[in-house]
């Protein structure tokens, strides 16, 4: 199982579909899943029920994928956020956390209204406080670090790949590794 994590933003759904297909994997984005579950929008679900409950159901699934057919899977943003999670997602895959700087996460998805964390005044703030938050949680749980600034989506897949090739073991469980393009 691959797992994908990062900010939102970070490019876990663009990159992992593109690596499912050149691994010749299922690709499964937790989110869809999860609003598969929920029956609406993960939107329209905070709006109504609160985050807390999100998290409940986040964390459900995210334990049944983890333990389904190998895959690509891609993760939300807040997926680290529980400790129970970051097990699972650690012992259970080989986990790369997608690094972005704030700023570059922002450029990317100012027009998205997809995504109710970042539906506030000032949503370039909102993303350095997750990251700020999240960033040490990130590297918690992450075997592999990948810098997502500079290189192209296809060159971070290529990386990726490569990578897999050379340790198709679990990637040492000890340390995060960091790559830097
Ligand atoms: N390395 C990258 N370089 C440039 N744009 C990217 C990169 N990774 C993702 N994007 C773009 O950023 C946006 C958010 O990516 P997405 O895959 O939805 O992120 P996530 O799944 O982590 O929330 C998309 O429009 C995607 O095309
Ligand atoms: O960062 C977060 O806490 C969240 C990120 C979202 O996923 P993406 O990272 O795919 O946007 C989604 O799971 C939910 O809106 C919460």
């Amino acid at each position: 199982m691959i797992i994908l994590i990062g900010l939102p933003g970070s490019g876990k759904s663009t990159v992992g579909r593109l690596l499912a297909r050149r691994l010749q994997l299922p690709f499964v984005d937790s989110d869809l899943a999860i609003e598969q579950r929920l029956g609406c929008s993960i939107r329209e679900f905070f709006e109504r029920e609160g985050e807390a409950r999100f998290r409940d159901v986040e964390q459900a699934v995210l334990d049944e994928l983890t333990q389904g057919p190998a895959c690509v899977l891609s993760t939300g943003g807040g997926a680290v956020l529980r400790p129970a999670n970051r097990q699972c997602l650690r012992e259970r895959g080989q986990v790369f956390y997608l690094r972005s700087a704030p700023e570059e996460v922002f450029r990317r998805v100012q027009h998205d209204r997809s995504r109710p964390l970042l539906q506030v005044a000032d949503p370039l703030q909102k993303l350095r406080e997750l990251h700020a938050q999240r960033d040490p949680l990130y590297r918690e749980t992450a075997h592999c670090v990948v810098e997502t600034g500079r290189p192209s989506v296809a060159s971070l897949v290529n990386w990726i790949a490569a990578k897999l090739e050379l340790q198709p073991a679990p990637l040492n469980p000890a340390h995060a590794s960091d790559a830097s393009h």
